[in-house]
C-alpha cells in the first residue's frame, strides 16, 4: 500500500508532490533542489555545495525511514549545464563510496526556482 512520507528533515515540497512516497519495498524521493530544510535556497551558491543540500535532502528522507545510502538502488541527476558534471560527480562521489547506486545524469532546459542541481533517488526499504 502507498504511504507518503514527510519529514522536517528535508525542505517541504515546493509543489503539488510529497517529499517521498513508499509502498513498503521501495522508497521514491522527489526531486530534491538546493533548498535547506528551513526552505532558504541555495541557487546562488557553486554546484558543489547545491549537490551536497539537494544529496543531504535525499539522505534526510531516507534516514527518516531508517533507511541510508547504501539502500539506493538508483538516483537521476539533473543539471541545468552538464558542464557542471565533474563538480557535481566529484561531491557525489563522497555519499557513495562503496557499491554506488546505478545512476542518470543528464542537461534539462530549467530546474524549479533557478537550482542547478536537482536528485532523486530510489531506495529498497524492505526489511531484510
Ligand atoms: C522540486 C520538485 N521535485 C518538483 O517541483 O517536482
Amino acid at each position: 500500500m502507498k504511504r507518503t512520507i514527510s519529514t522536517d528533515d528535508a525542505p517541504a515540497a515546493v509543489g503539488a508532490y510529497s517529499q517521498a512516497t513508499t509502498n513498503g519495498s521501495i522508497l521514491f524521493t522527489a526531486g530534491q533542489i538546493p533548498l535547506t530544510p528551513d526552505g532558504e535556497l541555495l541557487d546562488d551558491e557553486d554546484v558543489a555545495t547545491q549537490t551536497e543540500r539537494s544529496l543531504d535532502n535525499v539522505m534526510a528522507i531516507l534516514e527518516s525511514e531508517g533507511a541510508d545510502a547504501s539502500d539506493v538502488l538508483k538516483v537521476n541527476v539533473y543539471l541545468d549545464d552538464i558542464d557542471d558534471f565533474e563538480e557535481m560527480n566529484e561531491t557525489y562521489a563522497t555519499y557513495f563510496e562503496e557499491e554506488p547506486p546505478a545512476r542518470s545524469a543528464l542537461e534539462v532546459g530549467a530546474l524549479p526556482k533557478g537550482a542547478s542541481v536537482e536528485i532523486e533517488a530510489i531506495a529498497d526499504v524492505s526489511e531484510e
